[in-house]
């Protein structure tokens, strides 16, 4: 186990991909950070208010659905994300149902390669594998070599168990 100061949380969805806690917002009914804040009270069960301050990025999404997908990112305490872990397994109305879990992200590389390369060769929704490297890129969560050589590990993890599957076995 490696113990990091920083922690970054992402989401188990309910198809089996990651992503972010979110959720789709009619822009002429609510403001974007008003219908953030209310998708993350009903995946994370946690009162989080978010700001036009929290704003990243914006992209299109390159698949139907055609959405425009609006990322934010916040800053909190230790003890505001732990408090939040808690909310999202007793009183998140979307838990075991949209949310299958939260996760926090490894931003360690261990000299196996494991911890950020073996998650970023998971599969993620749409464009949120990119707003997680832009993320940990922003806030300074992962030094850009170490990220680059994370993104170079994780596709070699790819290419390996797509041409040999038999490369992972694990018995439990
Ligand atoms: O984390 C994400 N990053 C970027 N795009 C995302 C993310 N999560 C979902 N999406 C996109 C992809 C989907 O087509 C739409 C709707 O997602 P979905 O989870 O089905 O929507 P609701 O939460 O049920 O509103 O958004």
């Amino acid at each position: 186990m490696v113990k990091t100061s920083r922690l970054f949380q992402m989401q188990m969805r309910f198809d089996g991909l990651l992503g972010f806690p979110g959720g789709l917002v009619k822009p002429s009914e609510e403001s974007l950070e008003a219908g953030l804040s209310r998708e993350l009270q009903e995946e994370m069960g946690a009162s989080v208010s978010v700001t036009v301050n929290d704003y990243v990025s914006s992209h299109l999404a390159q698949s139907p659905p055609r959405l425009i997908l609006h990322f934010y990112s916040k800053k909190i305490t230790e003890a505001e994300l732990l408090e939040i872990e808690r909310a999202a397994v007793s009183t998140a109305v979307d838990h075991g149902f949209e949310v299958l879990g939260l996760t926090r992200v490894p931003l360690y590389t261990l000299r196996n390669g494991g911890g950020l390369p073996w998650f970023l060769s998971h599969s993620f929704i749409s464009n949120s594998r990119a707003q997680l490297l832009e993320a940990l890129q922003r806030l300074g969560l992962v030094s850009p070599p170490n990220l680059e050589e994370a993104v170079k590990k994780a596709e070699e993890m790819r290419h390996t168990v797509k041409s040999d599957p038999s490369h992972r076995q694990y018995l439990c």
